[in-house]
């Protein structure tokens, strides 16, 4: 695929995330790994609104060569590109649902999302809570790859989920079942809720291996 057109879609994906709601004001942001480089979105910039031409694209070890300043996670979006070799995208939202998960006291941090439905095993797996860091901190890099290489979704406590994909596309699908898994596990809190059996999770992850 063309840089170009990766540039486009990158706009396309963030503009559909703005409008549904799954961030707001100039929160998130999106990268995007080329053959030699990446794509990021700028620092500051609403997904709502993006420019194709003023993303920002680094060289292959990291540095900034063109367009608007890079988004200041680039931490996070790097800790699992190093760790993951068949990520090829990386998003951040502050959506609603996934973000209330992140801030309650009683999830499990190694897996914070229980497989309530197929879709949650198969397209995002297993979800930790990553201790909290200033957003924007350094700090992160370490905890995020200590889980990259068999996780690729992750909870920021308090903050916000982030997820990885072998695709720009991919990746944004992971995040909406993560988002929607989250409201539903809001949604069935207090309810006796019957999980998926160790048996069908296996048969999914055997099925559909995620990647
Ligand atoms: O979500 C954000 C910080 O966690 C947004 O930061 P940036 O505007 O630098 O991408
Ligand atoms: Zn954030």
């Amino acid at each position: 695929m063309s840089e170009q057109r990766i540039r486009n879609d990158i706009v396309k994906w963030g503009r559909s995330l703005f409008e549904r709601g799954l961030t707001a004001g100039s929160s998130g942001n999106i990268s995007v790994r080329l053959d030699d480089g990446f794509l990021m979105t700028p620092t500051n910039s609403c997904l709502g609104f993006l420019d194709a031409e003023r993303l920002s694209r680094l060289d292959a070890t990291g540095n900034h060569v063109s367009g608007d300043a890079p988004t200041k996670e680039l931490s996070l979006h790097f800790a699992f590109y190093d760790q993951r070799p068949q990520a090829r995208a990386v998003v951040h939202l502050h959506s609603t649902y996934a973000t209330a998960l992140s801030c309650l006291a009683d999830v499990d941090p190694a897996d914070a999302i229980p497989p309530i439905t197929p879709y949650v095993v198969m397209r995002v797996g297993r979800v930790p809570v990553i201790s909290y860091t200033r957003p924007g901190s350094a700090d992160i890099r370490p905890l995020i790859e200590s889980i990259a290489v068999d996780h690729a979704a992750a909870l920021m406590q308090n903050h916000g989920p982030i997820v990885t994909g072998t695709s720009l596309e991919a990746a944004v699908f992971a995040m909406e079942e993560l988002e929607e898994t989250a409201k539903l596990v809001l949604l069935t809190r207090w309810m006796p809720v019957r999980l998926l059996n160790t048996e069908a999770i296996a048969d999914l992850n055997q099925t559909f291996k995620l990647k």
